[in-house]
């Protein structure tokens, strides 16, 4: 009774008469403690009028307590009411997460480190971490079935002959291509040296044949003079067909290769021999070859010619034709058929500006300049800091198939504007993974961003025996994968193979939630190497949700080429999400991390 507001005494009993209805108390009962509320009601309201304008506090609780004696009242303890329904704690999702907690200053050293110097102009204020923890998409349905993709290719080489007829006056015109590959080395305090090697070619020989074959109509017997050309094309073995090069010699430095094959193009003119008389083109076998896709193209009838002769006559000529990689075999006359073979997949026509562009900058590992986006090379392919150079060399060499991959990644055609073999996770990182992933062989695994599957192979490579690797890519770019990452898995074995999971059929904004959703806690490692980097603090919570208790994360490329440490006004929008995650992380209570600055910023997390 006290305890309640003394203002004005009606309204306080007509409270607890309201009080008393809903507590299902009889207030009329004679023998109930409310039972003066009825009666009271209008006496005590005339005497709380005169209480609140006649006294002050102190007596009020005199009086109150004189009241109570007066009316024999007794003070009972109200039991708290249980809550009729469970009311959620509502997670407020946009609002910052910031850390109260005062941070003891240091005495002996700096833990974590302080703002670096260089962003002295403009001092990055802390950016608000905006993050839903709540999943964005709320699905029915059931995991989607697995997707499970093998490729079987042949690397033989491959003989194909062609059989034609031709004529001696027909110039048949040769353009053979002529790849150069031009590829750097560098090495600590080595300058950068540039080497031209002449890729190895497909050799073609032209075989002419003429047979005449005399056959009776009327006098004089007339003969069919029949040319044939027997075109033999010999493709080399693809792996011979490319440069030799080593990405981690154990021993010497580094080799690297860094530049995109030049084409240049040269032409040679051949007149058959004067025997060949009829220009007709029999018989064109396309040349399929594992590498090659073959279009014939005919722009002229046949026809046969009749001469007449003494005697059949069979001759033969050979001319060689070096180097012709992509031969280009057509006639100098119009209305004459000619042949094109596509281009080799691995082998574009690259502009000699994209080549030249494309050679080796060095980089020095060095602090970032005020008043500009940092920019930090660490990456082997873009590094000659002799510090990293050196632990990238010494670090186990990845295996000859991987470094074939990512030489088949750099001279991959169609890539689009957005995408360069630099999207492609380092070497340095996959041993890293592979490293850590040997340490407890997980079992099931999962890689967000494929590209052409360097991670992925480099995953499925040390997955237990009886895991999986479920591997999540969107579906415009899984042609990468499916083009050029699927002709190396062939050095996996079938099984090996087979616990490659592609999901391919969404992007990741809708697969990632949906995976977290339905199998959440269940995977023992992650590696997450996602292209679209504003949504890395999104995929780094669906990440840490699918993961399991000890299980491991990998995050690729998180310093973003250290932009994330820019001065606020330089930031790029990844800049910010990523050094928005990196905080997120280091304020994660339910991780234990690391950052290394090794690749392009790697993040090591195990889930507490
Ligand atoms: C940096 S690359 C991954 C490189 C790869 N981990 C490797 O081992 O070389 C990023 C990949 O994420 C994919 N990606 C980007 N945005 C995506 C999205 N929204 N959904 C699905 N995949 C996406 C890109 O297609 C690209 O292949």
């Amino acid at each position: 009774f006290i305890w309640l507001p003394f203002a004005n005494l009606g309204s306080m009993f007509e409270t607890l008469k309201q009080t008393a209805f809903h507590e299902k108390l009889d207030f009329n009962e004679p023998d109930s403690q409310y039972s003066f509320l009825e009666f009271g009601k209008d006496l005590f309201n005339n005497i709380g009028q005169y209480l609140t304008s006649a006294i002050g506090n102190d007596d009020k609780m005199k009086i109150a307590s004189n009241l109570r004696e007066l009316f024999n009242l007794t003070t009972t303890t109200v039991a708290p009411k249980t809550p009729k329904r469970f009311r959620p704690k509502i997670i407020p999702v946009d609002k910052p997460e910031t850390t109260t907690t005062p941070q003891p200053m240091p005495t002996v050293f700096t833990f974590p480190y302080t703002t670096p110097q260089f962003t002295t102009s403009t001092p990055a204020p802390e950016i608000p971490i905006t993050y839903d923890p709540r999943p964005r998409f709320r699905y029915t349905t059931t995991t989607e079935p697995a997707i499970i993709k093998f490729v079987k290719t042949t690397k033989a080489p491959s003989t194909t002959t062609e059989e034609m007829e031709t004529t001696e006056d027909d110039i048949i015109r040769f353009t053979t291509t002529t790849q150069r590959v031009r590829f750097a080395t560098f090495s600590p305090n080595v300058p950068v040296t540039t080497t031209t090697t002449e890729a190895p070619t497909t050799t073609t020989e032209l075989h002419t044949t003429t047979t005449t074959t005399p056959y009776t109509t009327t006098t004089p017997t007339t003969t069919t003079t029949r040319t044939t050309t027997t075109v033999t094309t010999t493709t080399p073995e693809t792996s011979k067909a490319l440069p030799q090069y080593q990405i981690w010699p154990t021993t010497t430095r580094p080799f690297i290769q860094t530049a995109k094959p030049i084409i240049s193009s040269s032409e040679s003119f051949i007149r058959p021999s004067s025997i060949i008389r009829n220009n007709v083109w029999k018989k064109v076998t396309p040349a399929v070859t594992p590498e090659y896709t073959t279009s014939v193209f005919f722009t002229t009838p046949m026809t046969t010619e009749a001469t007449t002769t003494e005697e059949p006559v069979t001759t033969t000529v050979t001319y060689p034709i070096s180097p012709t990689e992509v031969p280009f075999v057509y006639s100098s006359t119009a209305g004459i058929p000619y042949i094109i073979k596509a281009r080799k997949f691995t082998r574009p026509p690259i502009s000699e500006k994209i080549a030249v562009t494309s050679l080796p900058q060095i980089h020095k590992y060095d602090t970032c300049v005020p008043d500009q986006r940092c920019s930090i090379k660490l990456k082997s392919f873009e590094t000659s800091d002799p510090l990293f150079q050196y632990c990238y060399s010494h670090s186990t060499m990845i295996d000859n198939s991987i470094q074939d991959l990512l030489r088949d990644t750099q001279t991959a055609t169609s890539l689009p504007q957005h995408i360069s073999w630099h999207s492609s996770v380092t070497p340095e990182v996959v041993q890293l993974v592979q490293t850590l992933m040997s340490l407890y062989r997980p079992s099931r695994c999962l890689v967000i961003g494929v590209f052409t599957g360097l991670g992925l192979l480099g995953v499925a490579e040390r997955v237990d025996s009886r895991g999986i690797v479920v591997a999540l890519e969107h579906p415009a770019y899984a042609v990468f994968w499916d083009k050029v990452g699927q002709k190396h898995a062939r050095r996996l074995t079938a099984t090996q193979m087979s616990r490659i999971q592609m999901r391919t059929s969404e992007s990741i904004e809708k697969s990632l939630p949906r995976l977290a959703t339905n199998e959440p806690n269940t995977f023992d490692f992650v590696f997450l190497d996602d292209f679209k980097r504003e949504n890395y603090l999104d995929d780094y919570e669906h990440a840490i949700r699918l993961i399991r208790s000890g299980g491991l994360l990998i995050i690729n490329q998180a310093l973003n080429s250290g932009g994330v440490m820019s001065s606020i006004d330089h930031m790029t929008n990844d800049d910010r999400v990523i050094r928005n995650m990196n905080i997120r992380i280091k304020q994660d209570p339910r991780v234990s991390a690391s950052l290394l600055p090794y690749g392009g910023g790697t993040w090591i997390v195990t889930k507490n």
